[in-house]
C-alpha cells in the first residue's frame, strides 16, 4: 500500500512539475524569474499580513530593529513558552495585554480575568473559536472541509458519547485491562518501562473499543493508522497553517500521505459502513437494535447524501481519533510521572481505590468517589497542561474591548492558561500538591461547591480544557478513561521514577510529556 501511494505521490509531483513547466514554456517565463517572483510575493504577503494585523499591545520576545519581529518568529518553538511566562509576569499585575510572535502570526494574550470573560462571551461571528481551530490545524486539508463546516462531531460527543459513558464502562474496563496486560510485562521485581508509546497503544485501543468495537479495536494496522494520522494532523497542520492557502492543497498529500491513511480506513471500515447503510435503507426507523457505536452515530448524524459519503464518514472517524488519543494518553502519562515522583501519594491513593472497588466494584459511582485520584489528575493537568494557551479566538470583525484595546479582523488571541494556573489564586501555586483539590473540595462541601474543584470542572482559574461554550466536550470521557486505567495501575503496582520526574518538552505553545521518560513498576 505504501509503495502504491509513494508512486502516487511521485506521479503527482512529476505531473505537477510538468504542468508548471508547460505553463512557463507557453508563457515564455524563465523558471528563475518565476521562483524569484514567488519569493518576492511571499515576502510581500507576510509583510502585508504583519502590517494589517498590527495592534497597540506590548510585544514580548521581539528583538529591536526593523526585522526584530520576523527574527523572533523563528525563536517561537524553543522560546514561546518562556515569552508567555515573561509577559504574564510583567503585565498581569496591571491587567494589561501582551503579544508574542509565532511563525504563523502574533498571538495576543489578555491577562485580566474581566477581558477573558468578554472574550469568551463574544459571538462566534466576531471572535471565532471554530475558525481558529480550523486554521491552526489546517483542518480543511489535514482532515476534511466537512469538519470545519459541520460541527456534528461536537454534538455527537455531547449527546451520544456522554449518554453511553455509564453503560460502556464494563467494556472500557475490559479493554483497558486487556491492553495493559498485553503491553506491560511487569512482575514482582521493579521493571523499567518506557511508557509513552505503550500508553498511546492502550488509549487508542480502549477508545476504539467504544468507537468501532471488537475486533477492529484490536487490529494493529487500524490502530497504527489512527495513531499515526492523529500525530500528523497536529504536526503537518501547524506547518500548513504557516503557508498561504494556495500551497496547502498540493502539499498536504506529499507531507502526510493522506490518501494512504484514508485507504487504510476504507479497507477496515468501508465494508462496515456499506453494510450499515444498506440495513438503514432496508429497515429505516424499524431498525431498533442498531449498534451503539461511533460508526453508527456518524451515520445517524449525517444529514444528506454528501455527509453520508464514505469519505466524509471516514473524516469524522479520523477527527474523533485525533481529538481523543494523544490528548488522553498525554494526560495519563503526565499523571503517572507525577505519581511516580511523589511516592507519598501512593499509599492514600491505593487505600482509596481498594476500599471503593472492594465495596462497589468498577462503576460510574465508584469513579466519582475516587476524590484523591481526581485531585491528582487535576493537579497534574494544572501544572502540565497539553497546551499552554487555550480559548484561542480569531477576530472575524474588528472589535474593541471594554479597556479600549482594539483588535483588527484577522488577529488572534487566547488565554495564557498555564501561567494563570500557576498564579497566586492558590497557596504555593508552582508546587505540585496532589491532594490540594480534594482538601479544597472537603472544605467547600457544606457550601455545595465541592464540584468546583473536580478534574472536569473548568473556570477562569483552571483552563486546561478551555472554558465556556467551546470547552472540551470530551473531558468527561477522557477523565473516565484516565481514572479507570490509573486506578487499575495503582491498585496492582507500585510506581516510581528512579531518575526523577521526566521533564516536559515545551515547544511553541505545546507542553509534551517526555516521550523517552522511564518509570519503574513493581507488582504489589
Ligand atoms: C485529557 C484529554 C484532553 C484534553 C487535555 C483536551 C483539551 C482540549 C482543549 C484545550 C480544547 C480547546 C478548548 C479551548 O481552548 O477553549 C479541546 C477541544 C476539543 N476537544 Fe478535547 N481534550 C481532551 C480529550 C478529548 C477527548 C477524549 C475528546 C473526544 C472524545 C475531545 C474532543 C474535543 C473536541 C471535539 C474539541 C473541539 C470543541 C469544539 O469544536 O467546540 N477531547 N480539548
Amino acid at each position: 500500500m505504501d509503495a502504491v501511494i509513494d508512486n502516487d505521490t511521485s506521479l503527482r509531483y512529476g505531473g505537477l512539475k510538468m504542468a508548471v513547466e508547460e505553463v512557463l514554456l507557453k508563457r515564455q517565463v524563465n523558471p528563475g524569474v518565476a521562483i524569484g517572483g514567488l519569493v518576492l510575493w511571499m515576502f510581500v504577503w507576510v509583510a502585508w499580513k504583519s502590517y494589517s494585523l498590527r495592534v497597540k499591545v506590548d510585544a514580548v520576545g521581539v528583538s529591536p530593529g526593523l526585522f526584530g519581529g520576523w527574527r523572533a518568529m523563528f525563536g517561537f518553538f524553543p522560546r514561546g513558552n518562556d515569552w508567555i511566562a515573561e509577559g504574564y509576569k510583567k503585565f498581569s499585575p496591571t491587567g494589561k495585554w501582551f503579544q508574542i510572535p509565532s511563525v504563523a502570526r502574533y498571538m495576543i494574550l489578555p491577562t485580566s480575568p474581566k477581558i477573558l470573560e468578554e472574550m469568551m462571551a463574544e459571538a462566534e461571528n466576531i471572535l471565532s473559536f471554530n475558525e481558529a481551530l480550523a486554521d491552526k490545524l489546517a483542518i480543511e486539508w489535514t482532515i476534511h472541509p466537512c469538519i470545519k463546516h459541520d460541527r456534528s462531531h461536537v454534538k455527537l460527543i455531547q449527546t451520544k458519547l456522554s449518554q453511553r459513558l455509564t453503560t460502556i464502562l464494563p467494556e472500557v474496563m475490559d479493554e483497558l485491562v486487556l491492553a495493559w496486560e498485553e503491553n506491560a510485562n511487569v512482575g514482582k521485581e521493579w521493571t523499567k518501562v518506557q511508557i509513552s508509546d505503550m500508553m498511546l497503544q492502550i488509549v487508542a485501543r480502549t477508545t476504539n473499543r467504544m468507537f468501532v468495537g471488537v475486533p477492529l479495536c484490536r487490529n494493529q494496522e487500524y490502530l497504527d493508522n489512527v495513531i499515526q494520522y492523529a500525530g500528523k494532523v497536529m504536526m503537518m497542520g501547524s506547518i500548513l497553517d504557516c503557508l498561504p492557502r494556495i500551497f496547502r492543497g498540493p502539499l498536504t498529500n506529499p507531507l502526510m500521505k493522506k490518501s494512504y491513511h484514508y485507504a487504510i480506513m476504507r479497507k477496515h471500515v468501508g465494508h462496515i459502513l456499506r453494510e450499515r447503510k444498506e440495513k438503514m435503507r432496508e429497515l429505516g426507523e424499524e431498525w431498533k437494535d442498531r449498534p451503539d457505536d461511533l460508526i453508527q452515530w456518524v451515520l445517524d448524524f449525517a444529514v444528506d447524501e454528501k455527509a453520508s459519503s464514505e469519505e466524509e464518514l471516514i473524516a469524522r472517524l479520523l477527527m474523533m481519533n485525533f481529538v481523543s488519543i494523544h490528548t488522553t494518553s498525554e494526560a495519563i502519562l503526565q499523571t503517572l510521572y507525577d505519581i511516580g515522583s511523589h511516592p507519598e501519594l501512593q499509599p492514600p491513593l491505593h487505600a482509596e481505590i481498594t476500599e471503593i472497588l472492594s465495596k462497589d466494584g468498577m462503576c460510574k459511582q465508584s469513579l466519582t468517589k475516587m476524590k484523591k485520584l481526581d485531585s491528582v489528575i487535576r493537579e497534574s493537568q494544572r501544572l502540565s497542561p497539553i497546551t499552554t494557551v487555550t480559548m484561542v479566538r480569531k477576530a472575524m470583525a474588528p472589535h474593541t474591548f471594554s479597556d479600549g484595546t482594539h483588535i483588527p479582523a484577522g488577529a488572534w488571541m487566547g488565554a495564557p492558561a498555564a501561567e494563570i494556573q500557576r498564579s497566586n489564586f492558590i497557596p504555593n501555586p508552582t508546587v505540585f500538591d496532589g491532594f490540594r483539590w480534594e482538601r479544597m473540595g472537603v472544605e467547600n462541601q457544606s457550601s455545595g461547591k465541592a464540584g468546583k474543584y473536580a478534574a472536569v470542572t473548568t473556570s477562569f482559574d483552571h483552563l486546561v480544557w478551555g472554558h465556556g461554550k467551546y470547552a472540551c466536550p470530551g473531558r468527561f470521557f477522557a477523565t473516565t478513561v484516565e481514572k479507570i486505567l490509573l486506578s487499575h495501575i495503582i491498585e496492582r503496582f507500585e510506581v516510581r521514577c528512579p531518575e526523577g520526574r521526566p521533564k516536559n518538552k515545551l515547544f511553541g505553545m505545546a507542553c509534551i510529556a517526555d516521550p523517552k521518560g522511564v518509570i519503574e513498576l513493581k507488582m504489589r
